[in-house]
């Protein structure tokens, strides 16, 4: 099923688009990221390919979630933040005070440890994105919801129960439907922050199957723990430690030969 959607935000970003803008959606120069005197992210360069998946691991407290939180300006809502270097999302620099952020959020949905699906029914908790951005029609709702939650792999068991509470359903279920409530708006990207942490393997196993089912269509940025969740699922790697970057390459690089002997130690459980 294909959707047409004319959606307003498409239309204003079409117009901010840089003319010569290709690939990739993301990149980062020189990115400084300090909570008050905390220095937690120092000269990252780092690129996200369009339409492929970017594992991000590291140590704890190297700077991860932090770096996936500058992505879409939610790093900001922490308090005494200063934030330096370049960011261009689809050529255009998300640090400038001029980007509206709703429009940014608007194309980057995000996805978190623990499933936080909104108090509201399955049906509702999809139709939400899509309805904020001005979607009325009911046919048009009913079809944005049926098509995600097909693509986040839950349609067949939520089908007959759209209009009971998201609560009721299992944490795995809930992060799909957390996935469902991201793709329903149709972005370019979904950031994912330890997004099967919180689940028991077999939920892990379908949503590694769903990131792999969706990545032809969406780019997607993944923060893990699990090392041979990254090799299974993403085509790049970046590994962090300390707030820097010490390698980025394909995963099957960084994992079969990496350039660095940090990597090598973090990978081969040495350390972190
Ligand atoms: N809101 C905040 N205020 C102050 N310091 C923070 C805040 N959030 C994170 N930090 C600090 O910034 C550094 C990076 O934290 P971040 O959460 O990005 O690391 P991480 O690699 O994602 O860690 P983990 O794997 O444990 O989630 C850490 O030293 C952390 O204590």
């Amino acid at each position: 099923m294909t959707l047409t959607i004319d959606r307003k935000e498409d239309l204003q970003f079409r117009v901010m688009k840089n003319a010569n803008w290709k690939k990739p959606v993301y990149e980062t120069n020189g990115l400084n990221v300090w909570y008050g005197t905390s220095h937690a992210l120092k000269n990252i360069d780092l690129t996200i390919n369009d339409k492929e998946v970017t594992a991000i691991i590291g140590p704890s407290g190297c700077g991860k979630s932090t770096y996936l939180k500058t992505l879409n300006r939610m790093v900001e809502i922490a308090g005494e933040v200063t934030i330096s270097g370049h960011i261009t999302f689809m050529g255009n620099n998300i640090l400038d005070k001029a980007m509206p952020v709703e429009l940014l959020r608007s194309k980057v949905g995000m996805v978190f440890q623990k499933p936080n699906p909104f108090p509201k029914s399955i049906y509702e908790n999809v139709a939400f994105g899509p309805k904020i951005h001005g979607i009325r029609n009911k046919a048009m709702l009913d079809t944005i919801v049926e098509d995600s939650l097909r693509k986040a792999a839950l349609w067949d068991e939520v089908k007959d129960r759209l209009h009971k509470s998201a609560y009721g359903l299992s944490g795995g279920q809930q992060q799909r439907l957390c996935i469902a409530r991201c793709l329903a708006i149709d972005p370019e990207v979904i950031l994912m922050d330890e997004p099967t942490s919180a689940l028991d393997p077999a939920s892990t196993h379908k949503v590694e199957e769903l990131i792999s089912s969706i990545k032809n269509d969406v780019t997607i940025a993944i923060v893990t723990h699990n090392m041979q969740q990254a090799a299974r699922i993403s085509d790049r790697t970046a590994f962090f430690l300390n707030g820097e970057i010490v390698e980025c390459n394909r995963t099957s690089m960084l994992f079969g030969s990496p350039s660095d002997q940090r990597t090598d130690d973090y990978i081969n459980g040495r350390f972190g």
